[in-house]
């Protein structure tokens, strides 16, 4: 049985179902900000550690291993220039083939999550964002597509940023209005941080970062280069 308190989210960890184990405190923690003015509860399944690669030659570690598989598997790279974010994935085969053997630092920090009970399988898919040294770099509000599995970590390197989720609305309103909508809790995604989403913030929620400039507590977010690595069992 794994048993784990994490200091900093309060979550506990008990035969690989994570749960809150006090929301109370996870809601206004200074990560993470609940605005409850629709009276709805907390949402299960957000799991928060901002102190998950806590040293820095580690974190440039898997910073540069990104880089230079970014540039190996040049041809597999995919871009959204609009939103100033290029992306490569590597599942299932290339996976086991390719990660740990150019981001064996990477790979070792997957394998933590694992060991710390965040995912029922070991991941076998990979997706590396890169995002530009650009103030209005974007990730669009969203569900990650539920045939990914039923839990989806990403960790973050570089620069902070902040990430909105809200309640997944009914179909009939558009992605411009989703962009539009106030969050109902907002993540500050520093860099090392691990964000892991299962249950309801998984399937129910959407989260993006948003083009426009960003704060958090009145101070203002600058939004450079940055990487997020996702990672998930599907
Ligand atoms: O880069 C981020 O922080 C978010 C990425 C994300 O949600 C995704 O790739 O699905
Ligand atoms: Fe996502």
């Amino acid at each position: 049985m794994i048993q784990k308190i994490l200091t900093t989210k309060r979550c506990i960890s008990l035969k690989n179902q994570l749960r809150i184990y006090s929301t109370a405190v996870v809601q206004n923690s200074d990560y993470i900000k609940f605005n409850n003015t629709g009276q709805i509860p907390f949402p299960k399944g957000l799991i928060l550690d901002q102190n998950f690669i806590i040293d820095q030659q580690e974190r440039e570690k898997c910073v540069q291993e990104s880089k230079d598989v970014f540039r190996i598997f040049s041809n597999s790279v995919r871009g959204a220039t609009n939103f100033k974010r290029r992306i490569l994935n590597f599942h299932s085969k290339s996976f086991e083939k390719n990660v740990p053997e150019y981001m064996p630092t990477v790979y070792s920090f997957i394998r933590k999550a694992f060991e710390q009970g965040y995912h029922e399988h070991f991941p076998n898919t990979i997706q590396i964002n890169q995002y530009d040294d650009d103030t209005s770099y974007s990730c669009p509000m969203h569900v990650d597509a539920k045939s990914l599995g039923p839990t989806i970590s990403m960790i973050s390197l570089q620069s902070t940023a902040v990430m909105d989720l809200c309640v997944d609305p009914p179909p009939n309103v558009s992605q411009e209005e989703v962009e539009k909508m106030p969050p109902q809790v907002q993540v500050l995604l520093t860099p090392g941080s691990l964000l892991v989403m299962s249950d309801q913030i998984r399937y129910e929620w959407l989260h993006g970062i948003k083009q426009q400039e960003q704060e958090w507590n009145g101070s203002k977010i600058n939004k450079q280069e940055r990487q997020s690595i996702v990672f998930w069992y599907q």
